[in-house]
């Protein structure tokens, strides 16, 4: 008699089967029983995760899935309930957020009303690390920030040359094109030479003329070494330059996988459409599963404020952006 049961799926980067949560043949990141609840919510509830080193991981997943609540947690932004997890074998539970950005894992922000109000170099600088002149004894030694000032400007430089940004080195950030606040926003993460990037909804508001940038952008970091891993509703940018894919719902991991085959999969399905549905799934294309998560989100972030000329910009920005600068 033969055997009729269905061989696990495997994968070069998964070391056993693969599913939610399984185990990766080279983690950089590794998260156990993951909880944040706000009041009676639980937004985040992540069994076992692991990102691989040196790819691009997306984590997709309906709007309110826990993605950024997830992110916020990693990067010490925020607090679980519970949990732990480890970057580069290093337990980065109740190490602040600064600290971690010094381990090496770095992420993005949207560009805010306050950063738009600094010059596009300012906000790089603001991303550089060990910015000796912040102590008060460095302060007063003129050679010892002098020289790591020059060695910031010089990076940030260089770094705007690649992202094509030089040329708006001296304009206000909030008068950067969507696609170009992407842009710096993904150099000024670069400033302080992490090892893993992670995107916060890297596409969002990115003119269709900017797109291929952004992606080669992103594929250029895993060139130079670097893991990425990001947030995205563009069904686009997951399929053509992620590696693997994580998909969160209702705060779990219900599925991973690479992009080839994960739109297939029945949870991610079952996430999109919400548990409880009318639809025959067996007639769902992988093209219908992406116009549904497309319709469910088109928001482009819009800044109603942002100054139209330099007098406004230069009001009340320094405080608020040397705030976020330290995050
Ligand atoms: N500070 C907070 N206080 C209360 N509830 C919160 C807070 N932050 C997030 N939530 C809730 O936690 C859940 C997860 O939110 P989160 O923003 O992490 O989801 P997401 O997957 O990133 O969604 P989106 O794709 O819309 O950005 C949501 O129900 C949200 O309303």
């Amino acid at each position: 008699m033969s055997d009729t049961t269905t061989p696990p799926v495997t994968h070069p980067l998964v070391d056993g089967p693969v599913g939610p949560g399984c185990k990766k043949v080279d983690p950089i990141v590794i998260a156990d029983g993951v909880i944040r609840q706000f009041g009676g919510l639980t937004a985040v509830d992540v069994a076992h995760v692991e990102i691989p080193r040196g790819r691009i991981t997306a984590l997709i997943g309906p709007n309110g899935a826990g993605k950024t609540t997830f992110f916020n947690l990693l990067t010490g932004f925020d607090r679980p309930n519970k949990g732990s997890w480890s970057f580069e074998g290093q337990s980065l539970a109740h190490v602040p957020s600064h600290k971690v950005a010094r381990r090496g894992m770095v992420r993005t922000f949207q560009l805010t009303k306050s950063l738009g109000r600094l010059t596009v170099l300012q906000n790089m600088l603001l991303g550089a690390r060990d910015q000796r002149g912040e102590g008060l004894f460095a302060a007063l030694v003129k050679p010892l920030w002098k020289a790591q000032e020059q060695a910031n400007t010089e990076r940030a430089d260089n770094l705007l040359a690649r992202f094509k940004l030089d040329e708006k080195r001296e304009d206000y950030a909030a008068s950067l094109s969507g696609g170009q606040r992407k842009l710096l926003e993904m150099a000024r993460a670069l400033m302080s030479e992490p090892t893993l990037v992670m995107l916060d909804e890297p596409m969002a508001g990115v003119n269709p003329a900017l797109t291929q940038s952004l992606l080669d952008h992103v594929r250029g970091l895993k060139d130079d070494g670097m893991t990425v891993l990001f947030v995205e509703h563009d069904m686009h940018m997951v399929r053509h330059i992620s590696d693997w894919v994580i998909v969160m719902a209702e705060g779990k991991v219900v599925a991973e996988g690479p992009p080839e085959t994960i739109m297939q999969n029945q949870a991610v399905v079952d996430a999109y459409l919400g548990a409880h549905h009318d639809t025959d799934l067996g007639t769902l294309t992988n093209q219908q599963v992406a116009e549904i998560h497309e319709a469910a989100e088109d928001e482009v972030p819009v800044d109603p404020d942002a100054p139209s000329t330099t007098a406004d910009a230069s009001r009340d920005a320094t405080t608020d952006a040397h705030q976020e600068g330290q995050r």
